[in-house]
């Protein structure tokens, strides 16, 4: 199976690069003082994408090389530097999470799944390249299948996507899981640093957590109830380097998800990621193209990139335009645990093999 590359003028991976990255840049030097080594190191790195040997690399490692590279242009990791540990995205990230309302309402369990799907909408990288419409309807809805293995589970893991309102809107599901769901534990799985423009730190779950105490009422109570879980060790904050690297989950350590009994894959990278970027027919079965993870999974996702697959074509015949790539549509998928150790994919995803550009 072909990986996803980016030199086909006209598609989502050309528009990225080509529009997306270039506003990107220009938010961020107009929200931060960097000082001129750093502009000319910016500017470097964006000419850099646009060679052939960055839009002849797959989609998937050279996006994440990319976002590596921009925290080193700004001087993330050097040492002791102005910007060591810098995140050049809160100022995005922030908003959004203040833009949010914290009134929150009393949902049902498929409620609060569709509330974490739906808030993967809220991506804010996306956002700076088009506007997103009303939240529509899913390709594939396998709710009922997600809370049937999530329900009582002993070890759920839920690796997060963005933050914001995307990342309390998984607060409220993993809020359900402890509280009415029946689940032992559940660990949240964060970036280990600022990557993709909104992804989900430790910062961001913190913040989302006092933003929850601090409004009253029913977000209090939710805030309350998961230092409570943290203190027991219930609510367990995890993060690995592999999180950030510009690889499928096919090729993951093996402990990077511990024990889990069923794991939650948010948001569209985290599917990329899950099936591989890869040129799929979108009737391939779901089951086929993930790794021999021995958990279950249940991923969440709003269609933001042309990976797509266990979907019947007939279902989505009517559908026109760009509803693969525009954020509107969404889906929830579910593979059962193995009944007895892993089951090998039918057919593995290509390993990409990114250079540093
Ligand atoms: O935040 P999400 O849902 O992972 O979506 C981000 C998506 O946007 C893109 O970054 C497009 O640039 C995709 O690579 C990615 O799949």
């Amino acid at each position: 199976m072909e990986p996803i590359l980016s030199n086909v003028p006209g598609t989502l991976p050309w528009h990225v690069w080509h529009e997306r990255h270039p506003a990107m840049f220009a938010s961020l030097v107009e929200a931060h003082p960097f000082p001129p080594s750093t502009r000319t190191a910016l500017d470097e790195l964006l000419h850099e994408t646009l060679t052939p040997e960055w839009l002849g690399t797959p989609f998937l490692a050279a996006e994440s090389v990319f976002y590596r590279r921009l925290l080193e242009a700004i001087g993330y990791f050097t040492p002791d530097g102005p910007w060591a540990g810098f995140d050049l995205f809160a100022f995005l990230k922030d908003a959004d999470l203040a833009s949010a309302s914290l009134d929150l309402p009393d949902l049902t369990p498929a409620e609060r799944l569709l509330a974490a799907l739906w808030g993967n909408q809220a991506d804010l990288g996306f956002q700076l390249g088009s506007a997103i419409g009303p939240a529509a309807h899913l390709v594939v809805d396998q709710t009922d299948d997600a809370l049937s293995v999530l329900t009582g589970a002993p070890r759920v893991g839920l690796v997060a996507d963005n933050a914001g309102k995307e990342l309390l809107a998984d607060l409220g599901l993993v809020d359900w899981l402890l509280a009415g769901g029946g689940v032992d534990e559940v660990t949240v799985h964060l970036k280990p640093h600022p990557y993709y423009v909104s992804d989900a730190t430790t910062t961001d779950l913190v913040k989302c957590l006092r933003a929850l105490a601090s409004a009253g009422g029913r977000a209090t109570d939710l805030a309350t109830r998961l230092h409570t879980a943290a203190a027991e060790g219930r609510f367990v904050v995890a993060t690995h380097p592999f999180f950030c690297a510009p690889l499928p989950f096919h090729e993951a350590p093996p402990d990077l998800f511990g024990a889990a009994d069923v794991l939650v894959f948010k948001g569209d990278l985290n599917y990329r990621r899950l099936v591989g970027d890869l040129r799929w027919p979108i009737a391939t079965p779901f089951a086929s193209t993930v790794p021999p993870l021995d958990a279950a999974i249940v991923a969440l996702r709003t269609l933001k990139s042309d990976v797509l697959v266990g979907v019947d074509e007939n279902s989505v015949t009517d559908l026109e335009g760009d509803w693969r790539v525009n954020g509107r549509y969404g889906s929830v998928q579910v593979v059962s645990r193995p009944a007895a150790g892993p089951t090998p994919p039918a057919s593995g995803p290509v390993s990409p093999s990114p250079g540093r550009g």
